[in-house]
C-alpha cells in the first residue's frame, strides 16, 4: 500500500519567511499511500503537533480513518502527506523556530504540491495546526483543492490558545524537564474536565501513593520525552500560534470568495482549544457569501483530542465526501 518515501530532492532555495528570515534550503519530506500518484484523485493528509507523515500503515496515527476499505480509502485515492520540515522525522532541525508561522508551512507545502506536478487536489484534511495550515494553503491558493476538511481547528487561532501556547514556551524555555512538563500541560488542554472524571473518578495508584489521573499525566510526558524534540516542539507549538489567513494580507470573505471549494467544517463541542462556538461563527461568516459550507459538530467528552478518538463520527461526517 505504501508507494513511496522520501525526502523530495529539492530543495526549496532561497525561502524567505513571512518574518523574513532567509534560508538558503528547505527539505521536504513526503509520503504517498494508496493508489500511484496522478491515476486517482489526490487526498493531502496534514498531521498535528507531534505527528509526521506516516498517516496509515505501520505505526500509522489515522489508521482508523485512512486505508483498504476505511472512510478515506486507498483503493480509490492516493494518500499524500508531508512532514512539516523540524517535526523530528526528516532529519532536519530547526533551531531559530520563531522565524516560522503556519502560513510559512503552507507555502513550503504548495511548493510541494508544485513539485510533483499536481494541479488540483481532491481533498485537503488536517485536525488542530494540521487544519490551520490546511485553511492557509486554500488562502494562498484558493483552487488548489475541490474539499477543504478543517477538523478541531480554524482559520485563527483563538486567543485561549495562544495563551497556553505561550505558556508552554515558558515550560519548554525554563523547566528542567521541558518535553514532559509541557506534554503534562498540554494534556489538560486536549482534553476535558469530564473525559478526566469519566476515566479517573479520584481513584488512586497504591503502589506510587498517587492520583492516577497523576500518573497517567506522568506517562504521556515520559512518552513524549522519548519520541520528540525540544525544536520539534517549540516550532510545532508556534505553528499553532500563528494560524490566521488574514494576517497582512486581506480579510476573510475577500479571501474565501475567491474559492470554489466545498468547505466542510468539523468542530467539537467540548474542544477548549478551538471552541466549537468560533467554529460556528466562522461557518455563519461563510454562509453569507457562500453556498457549498457545512458545520458539523463531534458530540465528545474527549476535547480537542476527540480528532483522535471519536472514529465512527468522522467516518459518518466523511462517509459522503470520500
Ligand atoms: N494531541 C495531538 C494533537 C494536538 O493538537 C498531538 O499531540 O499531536
Amino acid at each position: 500500500m505504501k508507494l513511496e518515501n522520501k525526502t523530495i530532492p529539492i530543495i526549496l532555495q532561497n525561502f524567505v519567511t513571512e518574518s523574513g528570515a532567509s534560508y538558503n534550503a528547505i527539505n521536504l519530506s513526503y509520503e504517498l499511500f494508496g493508489l500511484p500518484l496522478h491515476t486517482a484523485p489526490i487526498v493531502l493528509v496534514n498531521h498535528a503537533l507531534t505527528g509526521n507523515a506516516q498517516v496509515t500503515g505501520e505505526n500509522g496515527w489515522w489508521n482508523d480513518l485512512i486505508g483498504e476499505n476505511k472512510t478515506i480509502d486507498t483503493t480509490k485515492y492516493t494518500i499524500l502527506a508531508f512532514n512539516v520540515p523540524g517535526n523530528g522525522h526528516n532529519g532536519i532541525s530547526i533551531e531559530n523556530h520563531t522565524d516560522f508561522t503556519a502560513r510559512d508551512i503552507a507555502r513550503i507545502f504548495i511548493k510541494g504540491i508544485e513539485f510533483l506536478k499536481i494541479n488540483q487536489l481532491y481533498a485537503i484534511i488536517g485536525g488542530s495546526v494540521g487544519g490551520g495550515i490546511a485553511w492557509e494553503i486554500l488562502a494562498l491558493e484558493p483552487q488548489i483543492t475541490k474539499h477543504l476538511i478543517p477538523i478541531a481547528t480554524d482559520w485563527k487561532s483563538t486567543d485561549w490558545l495562544i495563551a497556553n501556547c505561550y505558556l508552554q514556551e515558558l515550560i519548554l524555555n525554563n523547566s528542567s524537564n521541558p518535553i514532559e512538563d509541557a506534554r503534562i500541560h498540554a494534556m489538560l488542554c486536549y482534553r476535558s474536565p469530564e473525559s478526566f472524571k469519566e476515566k479517573f473518578q479520584r481513584t488512586k495508584n497504591d503502589e506510587l501513593a498517587i492520583f492516577n489521573v497523576e500518573s497517567w499525566l506522568g506517562h504521556h510526558g515520559k512518552k513524549l520525552q522519548k519520541r520528540y524534540q525540544i525544536s520539534s516542539y517549540k516550532l510545532m507549538n508556534q505553528l499553532l500560534k500563528t494560524i490566521d489567513i488574514t494576517r497582512n494580507t486581506d480579510d476573510f470573505e475577500t479571501l474565501m470568495s475567491k474559492t470554489t471549494a466545498d468547505i466542510h467544517i468539523i468542530g467539537i463541542n467540548s474542544d477548549l482549544f478551538f471552541s466549537a462556538r468560533e467554529n460556528q461563527e466562522t461557518y455563519q461568516e461563510l454562509k453569507k457569501f457562500k453556498e457549498n459550507v457545512s458545520y458539523n459538530e463531534i458530540d465528545s467528552v474527549h476535547g480537542h483530542d476527540a480528532f483522535l478518538i471519536e472514529y465512527k463520527q468522522l467516518d459518518n461526517l466523511l462517509a459522503s465526501i470520500f
